[in-house]
C-alpha cells in the first residue's frame, strides 16, 4: 500500500525565536532533512506551510503545498496535508523533528489497521505530530476547525484512535528515540546540533 507523507512546516516559531523550519543541522535545514528521508519511502511527500518560498531545495516526490487557512496550528498544516495527499493513510511529522527515523514509518505502517489515527506513545506522552492519519477525518477536522476547537487532544475522542506504545519495538528501530526529539527552542536546538554531529543526520 502507497502512503503519502506530510512535514508541517509553518507555526510561528515563538519559543525558538526565529523560523525553525529553516533552522539548519549539518548545512541542512530541518524541512529539508525530512524531504531527503521521506522521499526515499514515498513517492507523494508534501511540505506544509504558509509561505514555501523560504525553502530552496528541490527533491523528486516532494511538493510544497500552501496552507488552506490563516490561522497558526498543527490542525491547520494537518488538514492541509489530508486534503491534498494522493493516498488514503498520510503519515504526518514536524520539520522540528528532523532526527525522525524513517524505519520507524514502517514500524507503525506494518500496525495499521481499520482506524482513524495512530499514534505513538512513549512514557505517557502522545505524539500528536509522528503518526499516521487517515484521509476518511477530513471532514471531522474541518468541522472541529470551523468551530474554532484547533488543539488535537481536543479532537480525538471524536477519533478512533489506536495508540501504538510498544517502546521495546520503538527502541528496537530507533534505540536513542531520536525520532521524538521535537526541537522548539534554541537550547533543543543546540542538543540537536550535538547529537547531529555525533552520529549523522541519517540521509
Ligand atoms: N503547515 C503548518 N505547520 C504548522 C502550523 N503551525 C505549526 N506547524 C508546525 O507544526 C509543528 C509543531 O508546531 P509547534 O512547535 O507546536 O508550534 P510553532 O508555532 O511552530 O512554535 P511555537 O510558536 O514555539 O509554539 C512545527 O513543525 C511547526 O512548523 C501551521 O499553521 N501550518
Amino acid at each position: 500500500m502507497e502512503i503519502s507523507c506530510a512535514i508541517l512546516a509553518g507555526g510561528q516559531s515563538r519559543r525558538f525565536g526565529s523560523d525553525k523550519t529553516v533552522a539548519k543541522l549539518c548545512g541542512y535545514s530541518f524541512t529539508e532533512i525530512l524531504s531527503i528521508k521521506l522521499s526515499k519511502i514515498s513517492s507523494d511527500v508534501m511540505v506544509i506551510s504558509k509561505d514555501n518560498s523560504k525553502f530552496d531545495f528541490k527533491y523528486k516526490n516532494v511538493r510544497f503545498v500552501n496552507d488552506e487557512f490563516e490561522a497558526q496550528c498543527p490542525l491547520v498544516g494537518i488538514i492541509t496535508a489530508l486534503e491534498n495527499a494522493v493516498n488514503e493513510w498520510v503519515f504526518i511529522t514536524s520539520a522540528d523533528s528532523p532526527l525522525l527515523k524513517v524505519e520507524i514509518i514502517d514500524l507503525l505502517y506494518n500496525h495499521l489497521g481499520n482506524y482513524d489515527v495512530l499514534l505513538p506513545v512513549i512514557d505517557g506522552k502522545i505524539y500528536t505530530l509522528t503518526g499516521f492519519y487517515n484521509k476518511r477525518i477530513l471532514n471531522i477536522l474541518l468541522d472541529y476547525f470551523r468551530k474554532g476547537i484547533y488543539r488535537l487532544l481536543d479532537i480525538y475522542p471524536e477519533l478512533n484512535i489506536s495508540y501504538f506504545n510498544d517502546v521495546g519495538k520503538i527502541k528496537k528501530v530507533d534505540t536513542n528515540l531520536l525520532s521524538f526529539i521535537n526541537i522548539n527552542t534554541k537550547g533543543d536546538y543546540e542538543y540537536a546540533k550535538e547529537i547531529a554531529e555525533k552520529v549523522g543526520l541519517g540521509i
